[in-house]
Formats: C-alpha cells, sequence, structure tokens
C-alpha cells in the first residue's frame, strides 16, 4: 500500500492563454489531494472517492476488455467523475508495461472540485505516482508530469496546457510555456487569499468556448497575446518581489480573463470584496466560470471575503514549495 500527496494551485496569471502558448505562472498551495492505492491480485479497478460532489462511493472496473463499473449511476455521470482516475491508472500500466495490473485506489483531497485549483491534477499527479511506486517504480517527478498532463489531455477532449499537472508535480511557482516547463527559483514567499463561491466551472467546456470565440474574432485573439505581456511583466515583478507590480498584473490579468468570458457574477463580487479589503491585487484564478479568486493580502482581505454574500469560503494560503510527496509506503 502506497500513499502520495500533490497539491493543488492558484494561478497568479496566465490561464487560458497558457493553452494557446503563452506563457502562464502558476503556483502550488498548501492544499493537498491524497492518493493511497494498494496492488491487487487480479487486473481489477477499484476506485473510492468520498470527496466527490456526487456523494461519496466507490466505483468497480471489473478490468475485462469492456472495463465496466459495476455501480448503479448513470454511466455518463461517472465516467466524468472517474476519468481522470481511470487514465491515470492507464498511463500507469502503459509507463511500466504491465497492462494486467490492477489496483484499489483511495482518494481523499482538500481541494475543492473544479473551483479553479487544480483538483484534477493533483488527484493524477498523486495516483499516477502512488501506483508506479506501489509497483517498486520510484518516478522521477518530471516523468508523472509528462504522464499526468496526457491523462489532462484526453479526458479534457484535447484541451489542457501542461501548467496544472507541471506545477503539482514539481510544487513551487512554476512558467510554462508550450513545451517548456520550469521552477522559477526566486519568487518571495507570496500571502495569498483564496475566495470560493461553493460553485464550479467546467474546464473543458470553458476552454472550448474561448476557443471558438478565438476562431471568429481578431479581439480574443489579441486579448490572449495581451494576457501573454501581463505574464511577462508579471513574471519580472514576482523575480523583483515588487508586490504592488504583482497585484496590478493579478487586475490587469482578471480584466482580460472577464473579456474572455470565463469570469462570473460571483468572480467579479469576490474580486472586488478582495479590492475594498485591502488586497494589492485579485483575480479569477482557474478555468473560471464559479469556483475561486485569489488575493494577494492576508487578514483584512479574508475578513472582507467572508463578510461578501458572493463568498462561502475564504482561506489564507501559502505557495507549497514541495510538489508530490510519497507519504506512506
Ligand atoms: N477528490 C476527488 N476524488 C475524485 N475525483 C476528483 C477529486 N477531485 C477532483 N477530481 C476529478 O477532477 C474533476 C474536476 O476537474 P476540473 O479540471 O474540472 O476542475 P479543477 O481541476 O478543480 O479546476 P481547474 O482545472 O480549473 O484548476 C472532478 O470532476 C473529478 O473527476
Ligand atoms: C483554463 C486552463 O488554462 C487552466 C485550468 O486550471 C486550462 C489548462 O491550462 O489546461
Ligand atoms: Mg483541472
Amino acid at each position: 500500500m502506497v500513499t502520495a500527496s500533490a497539491p493543488g494551485k492558484v494561478y497568479c496569471f496566465g490561464e487560458h492563454a497558457v493553452v494557446y502558448g503563452e506563457p502562464a505562472i502558476p503556483c502550488a498551495i498548501d492544499r493537498r489531494a491524497r492518493v493511497t492505492v494498494t496492488e491487487r491480485a487480479d487486473s481489477a479497478l477499484r476506485i473510492s472517492a468520498d470527496d466527490l460532489s456526487l456523494e461519496g462511493f466507490t466505483v468497480a472496473y471489473d478490468g475485462g476488455p469492456e472495463d465496466r463499473p459495476n455501480v448503479d449511476a448513470p454511466e455518463s455521470l461517472l465516467d466524468a467523475a472517474m476519468g481522470y482516475v481511470r487514465e491515470s491508472i492507464a498511463q500507469v500500466r502503459d509507463l511500466l508495461d504491465r497492462p494486467e495490473a490492477g489496483f484499489d485506489v483511495e482518494i481523499h483531497s482538500e481541494i475543492p472540485l473544479g473551483a479553479g485549483l487544480g483538483s484534477s491534477a493533483a488527484v493524477t499527479v498523486a495516483a499516477i505516482t502512488a501506483a508506479a511506486v506501489e509497483c517498486g517504480h520510484d518516478p522521477d517527478p518530471a516523468i508523472v508530469a509528462d504522464r499526468a498532463f496526457q491523462v489532462e489531455h484526453s479526458v479534457q477532449d484535447g484541451e489542457a496546457s501542461r501548467a496544472d499537472t507541471f506545477c503539482s508535480a514539481m510544487g513551487g511557482a512554476v512558467r510554462v510555456e508550450g513545451e517548456d516547463c520550469r521552477r522559477l527559483e526566486d519568487v518571495p514567499t507570496l500571502e495569498f487569499v483564496v475566495g470560493y463561491d461553493g460553485g464550479a466551472g467546467d474546464t473543458g467546456a470553458l476552454v472550448r468556448g474561448v476557443r471558438a470565440d478565438r476562431d471568429r474574432y481578431d479581439s480574443i485573439r489579441e486579448t490572449i497575446d495581451t494576457i501573454g505581456a501581463v505574464v511577462r511583466e508579471g513574471q519580472a515583478a514576482l523575480e523583483a518581489g515588487d508586490r504592488d507590480a504583482i497585484g496590478r498584473c493579478m487586475d490587469v490579468n482578471h480584466g482580460l480573463l472577464s473579456a474572455l468570458g470565463v469570469s462570473a457574477r460571483s468572480l467579479d463580487a469576490m474580486v472586488w470584496a478582495a479590492r475594498d479589503g485591502g488586497a494589492r491585487g485579485a483575480k479569477l484564478t482557474g478555468a473560471g466560470g464559479g469556483g475561486c479568486i485569489v488575493a494577494l493580502g492576508d487578514g483584512p482581505v479574508r475578513r472582507a471575503l467572508e463578510f461578501s454574500t458572493a463568498c462561502e469560503q475564504a482561506f489564507a494560503t501559502a505557495i507549497d514549495r514541495d510538489g508530490v510527496r510519497v507519504e506512506q509506503r
């Protein structure tokens, strides 16, 4: 039995534009998904996930050619919910050339689902690591990041960048531009507050919406280019430790994400509540549509968010310098 954990993330800058080759800078945060994997004597896959909004449940795949779940719930719902774990196990079977390997997989997560904090990437990175280590193979985090990207790419119908998965595997602040992924070592300790509206967005659908508009409108293509420029300015601000400049870039980035159509009334309300509470900058994080904002600030910002009717939960968080970790083997 092996347990691995991997962090969620917030985007300092650059979500969505990163899908089209612009740079982005996500940062790992101190909220994790933990996945425990035990190899089975047969080739079945049994997944138990009690944090899912579908209510906690266990799904067993028989491991046969059809590999169908044996629970009484609509198949599309289960596939959507379990896709990341099934694909993670498929990647491990391929990596280790063990197509018949069967596993019991148990997931516990502190990261709200579909809220822009990278729950899918964290679950995927932790599941791949735990299953590989359980089979006696200690994978390099860069290999895990690459395999986890393949998972997101396939589950999200080709609509994924390497940003979330690389960040979760490596930890810290990272910069991703196309295939070029690296850690930024000179980023100061930043105090973030996350505001969560209790809702969720569908990453794949939101990315497809932006892509359709980008194919149709020059203004959307230019907005995406401008986000790239903001990320470059933001990187310079991060490396200089200039919090006012970092905050300004976050504010501009939020405006540009609104222009792409991925914000929401609740996200805008939380962004303004955070700014009213003294945040140096605030923006939505992740795919948008609902879920979380990230603000640069501390206690007063958290309290301002708690008073906002749009906000269901607010918490302080910090950059987690650790990426994926084996917790128990
Ligand atoms: N605790 C969990 N247990 C099982 N599956 C999970 C868990 N957390 C996340 N997932 C999987 O990840 C999906 C959510 O991924 P999605 O990419 O839509 O949102 P996110 O990763 O939280 O946000 P974003 O990609 O915007 O940062 C869930 O529907 C589920 O399939
Ligand atoms: C919207 C997006 O840029 C970030 C989701 O957290 C999608 C991706 O990069 O895969
Ligand atoms: Mg995701």
